[in-house]
């Protein structure tokens, strides 16, 4: 079969919801009085947005193919990560295969590295990368899963990110994660509030339900042993994202300190093999929650899986919708995923990007069958109602 050649590569930025999920509109449980590292400052404790988290907005990156393919996808990056795309990758990807994916991973990585190697610029790596497996499958008319290995299991099992875990449960979701509210500079009040709110939740929730505390990078190593000590009575089965992404150390040192029987996860903002080997071989955690869609797309990801897999470790990757969906179901090392509840209450399930994408698969009763996912790609189609903006066209 000769493989189609890429011949155009456009970048496109969008608002309102979409892949950067924190850019919602006013009185969005996510973004109530979350605990976060800027919550020091009180003036910036009610919001995230008052601290610009929704400042990047959603990178949307289209490749096209000389047989008329197109392949897509999305992540968080915005006009920056469109600048990138347009100005500075393009190049690596006209012109070539579109089975040249690992290559093409190999020379962004690279050649963005003395400007890059985390954070936004991976985020754009990642949001290239996935633009290409959407591509290169959609050429060969499968799904994604499919280039992977294909399924280990009928269907993914979920855990469900929000404010309401007691409704997450009726919906039929395995566990509920609640975002932690009260930071340290808000003293033992704040932790008391904290301990407060997973107690409730335990007596809505019964005992065997999952619940979770994601911290957001909020705490110090004090805090959270205190925390991850107090929430033992309510059992919390995983203590999140406590640290610094860069405190590796304070890691090592807090999942020793926590009671035994409890998890320490972390990973959502680390990106590549070299971060979360720093992770892994710092013995920094029992779980790595990868976003699929900022830690170097499914090229990287595949290497960090089987990394961790060595090490023993689960990979439970963070949020990503589609992009973790085919990931997950074809690793035995990542038993079960996350669902973000992008409703703003969240009383009832919604498409995890929405309204940026047609057909996005959602959890029925918490699960999704394998066969959601049957679709050449990932499955999933731009909204046309949805506005997007090409700021630096090329040409
Ligand atoms: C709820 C958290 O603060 C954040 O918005 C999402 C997250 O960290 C997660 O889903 O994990
Ligand atoms: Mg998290």
């Amino acid at each position: 079969m000769t493989m189609p050649t890429i011949t155009a590569v456009r970048a496109f930025t969008v608002r309102g919801g979409g892949a950067d999920y924190h850019d919602q509109g006013k009185g969005h449980w996510i973004d109530d009085h979350i605990g976060t590292p800027m919550g020091k400052y009180p003036e910036y404790r009610q919001s995230r947005q008052s601290f610009g988290i929704n400042v990047l907005g959603t990178l949307v990156v289209e490749i096209e193919a000389d047989d008329g393919t197109v392949g897509f996808a999305v992540t968080t990056a915005g006009e920056i990560g469109a600048f990138i795309v347009e100005k500075h990758l393009s190049r690596f990807l006209i012109g070539r295969k579109v089975t040249e994916i690992e290559k093409i991973w190999d020379q962004m990585y690279f050649a963005t590295q003395y400007y890059g190697r985390k954070g936004v610029v991976l985020n754009t790596i990642s949001g290239v990368d996935l633009a290409l497996w959407d591509l290169l499958a959609k050429v060969r008319q499968e799904p994604v899963h499919a280039l992977l290995g294909g399924p280990v299991r009928d269907e993914l099992q979920f855990y469900a990110t929000g404010a309401r875990p007691d409704l997450a449960k009726e919906m039929g979701f395995i566990g509920g994660k609640l975002p932690l509210h009260h930071v340290p500079a808000e003293g033992e009040e704040g932790l008391k509030k904290n301990i407060e709110l997973l107690a409730d939740m335990r007596s809505r929730c019964g005992d065997d339900f999952w619940l979770m505390y994601d911290c957001w990078m909020s705490l110090d190593v004090n805090y959270a042993t205190r925390l991850a000590h107090k929430a033992q009575e309510y059992g919390l089965k995983w203590i999140e994202e406590c640290l610094s992404p860069d405190d590796y150390w304070g890691y090592a040192e807090l999942k020793k300190n926590v009671p035994k029987g409890m998890l320490v996860t972390t990973g959502e903002h680390e990106a590549t093999r070299w971060g979360f080997r720093m992770l892994l071989e710092m013995e920094c955690c029992d779980i790595i929650q990868p976003d699929v869609g900022w830690c170097g797309g499914v090229t990287e990801l595949i290497k960090i899986s089987a990394l961790a897999d060595a090490h023993s470790k689960l990979v439970v990757p963070h949020g990503s919708s589609v992009y973790s969906y085919h990931f997950v179901i074809t690793r035995q090392n990542s038993p079960f995923a996350e669902f973000l509840m992008m409703h703003p209450v969240p009383d009832q399930v919604v498409p995890m990007f929405t309204p940026l994408l047609l057909d996005e698969p959602v959890p029925v009763n918490g699960r999704m069958k394998a066969s959601a996912l049957d679709k050449p790609g990932f499955g999933v189609r731009l909204n046309p109602e949805v506005t997007l903006h090409r700021p630096y066209p090329v040409g």
